[in-house]
């Protein structure tokens, strides 16, 4: 099992591999960046766990030699709240990814998500090696946040790893919508409107409150990190065969067996890319679940998302024609 970080040396890069590296079902990692991945590669591979990590540089093809062989290819490269720079990187790291490594899973987390994700299916169309089961934006420190505000809310931080709370749309502001009503753990009854739209607008805008309190040293990190590694383990879970592991994650719908159709016929829209529950199976995504049983409150939220999400994709799509984000 070869897992491949690309941006490894940045503030999510080095504590995702750090993760990465503890994961004793890693068997190879190889981490990638333009500086300083020589070194980071080689303080990791101290650790006592199986995987053998080897660090790549641009020069001598390093790209190429990080994703020779690769199972599944995490991409956290870029610069916070740049996302034209970003958009650019993304395309680049991806034409490496598709000439190189193309039947991979790819896990992006560069933002802005609801756009580089379709600059990478873009890029694998143009390659012809598109398989829209095997491209993920990460929303997961979305679904992180929400089970740990939603703990903090039920007056319990020990419940934070147990509360699930369904995390749809896509990952920015309005675009992401907790599904709040289908809590493993059931908000209290006292709860009162005001509460609940404070809790949403939390989630929504968690960017903003690390960035806030990093006060210009860069968005977050090592809950970034976390999530990255939440996900990643499942999808490698999933590649050795286990079934049944669904969790939120943002995929293109189009593939009608996978239930995208169905979704969009949901939504009542036909979009491209969604982040829905998903089921993951050894060739990617198994099944797109549909949003469930909603409240009215929480499908206002949802059509509310869908502008933003369509004009997001539009954007990633149109940059891989004319690269302009
Ligand atoms: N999906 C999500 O939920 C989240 C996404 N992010 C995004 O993750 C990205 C990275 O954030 P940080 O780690 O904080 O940034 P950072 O600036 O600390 O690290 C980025 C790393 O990418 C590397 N890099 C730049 N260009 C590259 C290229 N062409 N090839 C390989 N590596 C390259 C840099 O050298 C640096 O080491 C940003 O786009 C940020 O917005 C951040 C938090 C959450
Ligand atoms: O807000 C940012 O720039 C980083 C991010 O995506 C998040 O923290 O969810």
């Amino acid at each position: 099992m070869k897992a491949v970080v690309l941006g490894a040396a940045g503030g999510i890069g080095q504590p995702l591999s750090l993760l990465l590296k503890a994961n004793r079902a890693v068997t190879e990692l190889a981490l990638y960046d333009i500086v300083n991945s020589p070194g980071v590669a080689v303080d990791l591979s101290h650790i006592a766990t199986p995987a053998k990590v080897e660090g790549f540089l641009p020069p001598d093809d390093g790209l190429k030699k990080a994703l020779t062989g690769a199972n599944v290819v995490v991409i956290p490269a870029g610069i916070p709240r740049k996302p034209g720079i970003n958009a650019g990187i993304v395309r680049d790291l991806a034409t490496g990814i598709a000439t190189t490594a193309p039947k991979a899973f790819v896990l992006v987390i560069s933002n802005p998500v609801n756009s580089t994700v379709p600059i990478v299916a873009e890029v694998f169309k143009k390659h012809g090696v598109f398989d829209p089961k095997r491209i993920f934006g990460v929303t997961t420190l979305d679904v992180v946040r929400a089970s740990t505000f939603v703990s903090e809310i039920l007056g319990d931080r020990s419940l934070s790893p147990s509360v699930s709370v369904p995390v749809v749309g896509g990952h920015s502001g309005v675009t992401i919508v907790p599904l709040l009503s289908q809590s493993s753990h059931p908000l209290p009854a006292s709860l009162d409107a005001t509460a609940i739209d404070g809790l949403i607008n939390r989630i929504q805008f968690g960017g903003d409150e690390v960035v806030k309190a990093k006060d210009g040293a860069g968005s977050a990190t090592l809950s970034m990190a976390y999530a990255g590694a939440e996900f990643a383990g499942k999808v490698i879970r999933a590649i050795k065969g286990e079934k049944g592991i669904v969790t939120p994650t943002f995929v293109n719908l189009a593939s009608d067996k996978t239930g995208g159709d169905a979704l969009k016929k949901e939504l009542g829209k036909d979009l491209e890319y969604f982040s829905a529950p998903v089921e993951l199976g050894v060739d990617g995504v198994a099944k797109i679940h549909g949003l469930g049983k909603i409240t009215p409150a929480e499908n206002a939220l949802v059509q509310a998302a869908l502008p933003e999400l369509s004009a997001n994709i539009e954007k990633g799509v149109a940059f891989v024609e004319a690269p302009k984000l």
